[in-house]
């Protein structure tokens, strides 16, 4: 897009300084114009304002782009399973370089006559090289707004038919991404109609070309972890497009930072591989990439909005970082430009006591460590993916979490704490606008520059604030929990049974949550999102060494704080607690964070538990009123 010379951009102050703002999916789906004609605006006012963004989700996460992009890709992969006529036909369209298969009623591609294992062997046209090669020239990156190659999408070119045509499998999955962002490009664009064509236009690129990968990908019946890593980048450029235009449209310069070639082959050496083949990412990689980032930030001339996908990371980007990855990327540009503070915008006004949808009661926190996050973000409370922490807590950059619907509120801030006898007296808020006192409440604030205290929302007033007694943090809920019991046959000596347990989960790349061992009993407690394939497996190698047993439907209650180190009596309260209110346990670990206690229970007790707990122990007045304890089925005593 080029440059517009009647568009605002960052202040000429040389000496101003760098905010990087993230957006979650949900933010820039439900809340692009306040991003555009609000937040960013008002923090352009004195600094250097770089935005990343996540995949677009309607609703909730569950529902937003990003799953619908793994969704196609599995499609894909599943569709490669249906007759060869269609497979023959996508050869062919593939080889043609356009045409993208559709369901016409009754024919051989609909789904629902497909027959399930159908050999491939009957594509010849195309050896597998000439497959791979085809995917790599189908390669997603590097396109850039109107270079791309202009393909056919599935509507407009699919044959001469006159019947009307409803595409199925990933291709109805895209058609959707499609409409979807079609649809929000023209709410989010409503001023400049050559603007919004132009979006309109690289949008249809995108799933052209993510169309064409798909169908690639099913045509050589794989999708490595690299090509799931290419599918869902997509997601970060349509929503990133869509986010240059809202702010465009509000007459702020901004320009599209795309990042799928920012990793560099030479960072690759950083990336320690071991004799399976698993990388593992060192320092030195992340050092590497933030330099790079900051290069491109400090190269644009308007506000950059940067995809938060980011590449070929070795190892792949799902398998090294995991989901959430974009509050990574926003750590790592934030180092790379030395920002003043590293913005997580999110739709709460911050860290909370409990998650406030769960626990009517729960507080904002103004401040906690980074430990305290990063437990809370394990056990339950998706505040904020915890690789974040360490990169911009290194480079002693504060990360505050804001909420987009409440812009003035102090939001939480992450920072390491203070030094005894520091008192605050010199923290500025980040815009300049205002010096205010700081909350009630120790926050751990240390930087000079760093950002005090907005006016509070409604939300923030009528939660009573902590007085300085030292109390547990937060308390957080994991749902969605199995654990597996194995029980010792006694056949090996105790560290042979350990470290059989211990390479079974390593082969099947089993994450546990919580551990508790005695010497011929050992419960794990893990996400039950495992594959159930993989769960049989595991226990099947089990069995050699013991009984093996799987409770469902369970939870991970954790009450989390920096102040549990030193404190006695803390784990006794609890268990009295969930005793009095008659939730039995079914696991405890205590230990291996000094700053978490956690335990299992039912996954049903799970919501009255939080809430006992959060009433009992985090000592919150007043007390749940009776239809709130009603709410749990019995009283709370
Ligand atoms: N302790 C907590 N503090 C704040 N939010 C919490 C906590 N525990 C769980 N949550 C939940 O985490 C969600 C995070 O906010 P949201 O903006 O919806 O996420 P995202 O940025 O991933 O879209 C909230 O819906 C909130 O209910
Ligand atoms: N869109 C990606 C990356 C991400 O960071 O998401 P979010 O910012 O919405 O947590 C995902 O869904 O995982």
């Amino acid at each position: 897009m080029p440059p517009s010379t009647h568009l605002r951009g960052p202040p000429d102050d040389p000496n101003a300084e760098w905010i990087i703002q993230k957006y979650g999916g949900t933010s820039v789906g439900k809340f692009l114009d306040t991003i555009a004609q609000q937040i960013v605006p008002s923090y352009l006012a004195g600094n250097k304002v770089a935005i990343v963004c996540s995949a677009r989700s309607g609703q909730t996460k569950a529902l937003g782009t990003t799953n619908l992009l793994l969704q196609a890709a599995s499609e894909a992969l599943d569709e490669a399973l249906t007759p060869a006529v269609s497979l023959s036909n996508s050869v062919a369209s593939l080889t043609n370089g356009a045409q993208t298969p559709v369901h016409r009623p009754g024919s051989a591609f609909s789904r629902k006559s497909s027959s399930k294992g159908t050999p491939l062997g009957r594509i010849e046209p195309l050896s597998s090289n000439v497959l791979d090669k085809k995917l790599e020239q189908l390669n997603l990156i590097g396109g850039t707004d109107s270079a791309a190659k202009q393909t056919k999408s599935a509507k407009s070119d699919a044959g001469s038919d006159s019947e009307p045509e409803i595409a199925v499998g990933f291709n109805a999955t895209v058609d959707r991404i499609l409409s979807d962002h079609l649809a929000s490009a023209r709410k989010a664009v409503t001023k400049d109609r050559q603007l919004l064509e132009q979006i309109e236009n690289d949008i249809t690129q995108d799933c052209d070309r993510l169309r064409d990968f798909l169908l690639a990908a099913k045509i050589i019946e794989e999708i490595s972890p690299k090509s799931k890593d290419i599918i869902i980048g997509v997601g970060e450029r349509l929503s990133c497009r869509i986010a240059v235009g809202a702010l465009r449209d509000a007459g702020v310069e901004a320009e599209l930072v795309t990042l799928e070639s920012i990793v560099d082959p030479s960072f690759s050496a950083h990336a320690v591989q071991d004799s399976q083949g698993e990388f593992t990412l060192d320092q030195a990689f992340y050092d590497s990439l933030s330099e790079a980032l900051g290069e491109r930030l400090k190269a644009c001339t308007g506000v950059p909005v940067v995809t938060g996908y980011f590449g070929n990371v070795p190892g792949s980007l799902l398998s090294q970082i995991g989901r959430g990855y974009t509050d990574l990327c926003a750590a790592l540009c934030a180092v790379g430009v030395a920002a003043k503070e590293l913005q997580i915008w999110k739709e709460v006004d911050g860290v909370f006591t409990a998650d406030p949808r769960k626990v009517p009661t729960a507080r904002l926190i103004p401040s906690i460590t980074p430990e305290e996050a990063a437990e809370l973000t394990y056990y339950g409370s998706e505040v904020i993916h915890p690789f974040t922490m360490e990169q911009a807590i290194k480079k002693a950059i504060p990360i505050r979490i804001k909420n987009v619907e409440n812009p003035t509120g102090q939001g939480t801030v992450i920072f390491p704490d203070v030094p005894e006898g520091h008192d605050g007296s010199e923290d500025k808020l980040v815009d300049g606008h205002v010096d205010q006192p700081r909350p009630p409440l120790t926050p751990s604030v240390s930087k000079s520059n760093f950002s005090a205290w907005g006016s509070s929302s409604k939300s923030e007033a009528a939660r009573p604030v902590m007085g300085e007694r030292k109390l547990p943090t937060a308390v957080t809920i994991k749902d969605n929990v199995l654990v597996l019991n194995v029980h010792s046959n006694r056949k090996t000596v105790s560290h042979g049974f350990f470290a059989k347990i211990f390479g079974t989960l390593d082969k099947y790349g089993v994450v546990v949550d919580l551990i508790s061992t005695s010497e011929v009993h050992v419960s794990m407690a893990m996400a039950a999102g495992l594959r159930p394939r993989t769960l049989e497996k595991v226990k099947a190698d089990l069995q050699k060494v013991g009984t093996v047993s799987v409770l469902r439907d369970m939870a991970i209650l954790s009450l989390v704080g920096k102040h549990m180190r030193n404190m006695v009596g803390v784990a006794g309260r609890m268990f009295t607690v969930l005793a009095e209110g008659n939730v039995n346990i079914e696991m405890i670990s205590q230990g291996a964070s000094e700053i978490n206690i956690s335990c299992v229970l039912h996954e049903k007790l799970a919501i009255k538990a939080l809430n006992l707990i959060h009433y009992s122990v985090l000592e919150v007045s007043p007390k749940p009123s009776n239809s709130e304890a009603g709410a749990f089925g019995r009283s709370f005593f």
